[in-house]
């Protein structure tokens, strides 16, 4: 290998150190392309949910719990593409050769990148079948579904986007986004497999700081269409509004007038960016379920129940009016204990139409003892998570580090707080799991390469390889990893060193 031979005919003497010596040893392994890293957001519903399932309108945000997938590449002789997934325990490798190129080729049946896809072809989905059933045989149904859901939808993506010369490599991912509690973890990694196979076929410009809105907006809306075919794999039949937030970022407003319709999504850019207390009951749910609760509910006492909708939907409409008037300051106390209030109103309706659980009744307990803010149920409900928009006030007093300062606009510093500390101490003692997080954050992003210039003293920054990826400690190791945690502990903003994202 020519970068070998000139690496290794180096004169000795010139050798500087250790530092050029890791350098000469990357230089040794550097495979035909620089590994990249893509990332894309987790989402809750903060107002409307159930209401927009019998047309009310809903609002839905990107939270800062993010999926990120890191895509290496293996020398050529190779052949071989790989997953490994360690949040289900997912590892596994297909011979590229072995795939069925030849169906999803055939006429008719080729996609191009540019194409809208909106349901899967069964012909294809079959030709599928071979290649999943094989993976992890020795487990239990359930987490073979899992397996087999997340393996579908990359090879369904990698086959209609790819070619039978697509490049050998290893993708590798990791979520700080819990699974199954109603986050939209699986549109997240839908969002990083459609952009990661589209930047691999140069199918996206961007994201770049001069990109003309209209272009990145182009770009997102393609991810966004491939990852709902992926969602689609996982799920059947999504509504789209997941992997549009996954995508997109920021807040969405959605309605579904017409059942057999998808819903009519409408970006939110002015929803503010704010901190937001996210709590997992662990209580698993099916969102099945309890629509059917509430379609229930409503024959049996359907003038009652549609005035508790009507009023959801009057929540929401409240919230969508108070952020789009022009003197909107999200960082004026009484706009922020509006849409705080909105919240404790939505709940009080959710629990009104026999949604809630008593893990979520109890959590709003301790959170309302603390005095934090405004608590809420996200999504389905009878387990799954909460949601508190936190009141800034409430934690002036009670600051941990003397001398920083409790902001009271948006991505406001509270991780260090006593008060914040002592509640998530009598959560966890209860079996729950907080994660402090930021509302309406950014959409799909890029690091390429997968390198920070994060002062870690390597020349030409730290390259983010795969074993240091795995052995990420926890949600907080892979975030200091990946250029997060690196701001955080100066104010707890999200800002990602070295990423890209696309401006809608
Ligand atoms: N971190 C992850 N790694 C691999 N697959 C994942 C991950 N997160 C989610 N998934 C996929 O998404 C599915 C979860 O979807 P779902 O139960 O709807 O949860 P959510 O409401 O969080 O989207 C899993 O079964 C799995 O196939
Ligand atoms: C209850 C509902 O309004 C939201 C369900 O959200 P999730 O499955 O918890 O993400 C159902 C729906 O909109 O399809």
């Amino acid at each position: 290998m020519s970068a070998n031979g000139n690496v290794n005919g180096v004169n000795k003497g010139a050798v500087n150190g250790a530092t050029e010596t890791a350098r000469r040893q990357r230089k040794m392994s550097t495979p035909l392309m620089p590994a990249f890293m893509v990332s894309a957001p987790g989402k809750v519903i903060v107002y409307g949910e159930h209401a927009v399932v019998h047309g009310k309108p809903a609002i839905a945000a990107a939270i800062s719990l993010r999926s990120y997938l890191l895509v290496t590449f293996l020398s050529k002789s190779r052949r071989t593409v790989s997953l490994r997934f360690p949040d289900i325990g997912l590892d596994h490798t297909w011979n590229i050769d072995e795939l069925p190129w030849a169906t999803f080729s055939q006429n008719g049946k080729k996609r191009a990148y540019y194409d809208l896809v909106n349901t899967l072809d069964p012909e294809l989905m079959d030709a599928l079948k071979p290649h999943i059933a094989t993976i992890s045989p020795g487990l239990s149904e359930d987490m073979r579904k899992v397996h087999h859901s997340s393996a579908s939808a990359f090879l369904y993506l990698f086959l209609s986007l790819g070619s039978p010369k697509s490049p050998p490599c290893v993708y590798t991912l990791r979520s700080t986004i819990p699974i199954g509690a109603g986050l939209g973890s699986s549109a997240s990694i839908a969002v990083c497999l459609s952009c990661a196979l589209l930047m691999q076929i140069r199918a996206l410009s961007g994201p770049h700081q001069d990109q003309p809105p209209d272009e990145s907006r182009i770009q997102i809306e393609r991810i966004n269409q491939w990852a709902f075919v992926a969602e689609m794999c996982i799920h059947g039949n999504p509504s789209g509004v997941d992997n549009t937030v996954a995508s997109r970022g920021k807040a969405v407003l959605f309605q579904r007038m017409d059942y057999n319709k998808p819903p009519v999504v409408t970006s939110l850019p002015d929803f503010p960016e704010l901190p937001l207390l996210l709590v997992n009951t662990r209580q698993s749910r099916s969102t099945h379920t309890e629509v059917a609760k509430v379609a229930v509910l409503r024959k049996q006492h359907p003038e009652i129940t549609n005035l508790i909708l009507d009023a959801i939907g009057n929540v929401t409409e409240s919230a969508h009016n108070l952020i789009s008037k022009e003197s909107f300051d999200s960082e004026d106390p009484a706009t922020l204990r509006h849409l705080g209030e909105l919240c404790t109103i939505n709940h009080g309706l959710l629990v009104s139409l026999g949604v809630s659980h008593p893990k979520l009744e109890r959590i709003r307990e301790l959170i309302d003892g603390a005095g934090i803010g405004w608590t809420k149920l996200t999504g389905a409900g009878g387990g799954g998570c909460a949601i508190t928009i936190v009141n800034p006030e409430s934690l002036k007093e009670t600051q941990a580090e003397p001398g920083q300062r409790i902001r009271l606009h948006r991505r406001a510093s509270m991780h260090k707080t006593e008060r914040l500390v002592k509640l998530s101490h009598a959560l966890e003692a209860e079996g729950f799991q907080m994660f402090q997080t930021t509302l309406a954050g950014d959409g799909v992003g890029v690091l390429w390469p997968a390198v920070l210039q994060n002062g870690s003293g390597e020349e030409g920054g730290e390259e983010i390889d795969q074993e240091k990826f795995l052995r990420a400690d926890g949600n907080e190791g892979i975030e200091r990893l990946v250029g997060v945690a690196a701001s955080k502990q100066f104010d707890n903003s999200d800002v990602r060193e070295g990423w890209k994202f696309w401006g809608m």
